[in-house]
């Protein structure tokens, strides 16, 4: 990943607005990047980005926002698909820990692909914090990436 980087931010309704603050707070950074999104938390993000930047007249840019389906209607596939093909540097996810999703399937298989492809990855704003400050921000990353050659190759039934 190069210095600028695709950073995806996903909140469950019951964390949007911790997303929100956090976003806010983190203006100046994150207008060096690039955000993906999925589509209630990418509005959300966007309107509070634009009024950032009104209320600074203009001095703190919005970021170019690109903003997937809703969560529950596919949202979530689409960026685990994103991370799959390597288009996405890092994901700022603050799911719900007290309420079921009616997609909570989408759910875990995000989760499981950012750890399959070893994506930095926030579930809270705590870490979320540390992740924005550091160093490794402002340089190119590769995260090392486990080799599942063996098991592409491996033998199968009907092989
Ligand atoms: O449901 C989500 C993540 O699982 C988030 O979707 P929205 O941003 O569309 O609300």
């Amino acid at each position: 990943m190069k210095h600028q980087k695709a950073i995806a931010l996903v909140a469950h309704d019951n964390r949007k607005r911790d997303m929100i603050e956090w976003v806010s707070w983190n203006h100046a950074i994150l207008a060096e990047h690039r955000l993906i999104c999925t589509g209630t938390t990418g509005r959300l993000v966007e309107e509070a980005l634009a009024r950032n930047a009104a209320e600074a007249l203009g001095t703190a840019p919005v970021p170019p926002i690109q903003k997937l389906k809703s969560g529950p209607l596919g949202g979530d596939q689409q960026l685990g698909a994103l991370i799959a093909e390597g288009k996405i540097d890092m994901m700022i996810f603050l799911w719900d820990p007290m309420e079921p999703q009616p997609h909570d399937v989408d759910v875990k298989a995000l989760l499981r692909i950012a750890v399959l492809y070893n994506l930095p990855m926030a579930c809270t704003r705590s870490t979320a914090d540390f992740l924005i400050s550091s160093p490794l921000m402002k340089k190119a990353y590769a995260p090392a990436l486990t080799d599942y050659s063996g098991y592409i190759k491996r033998k199968v039934d009907g092989d």
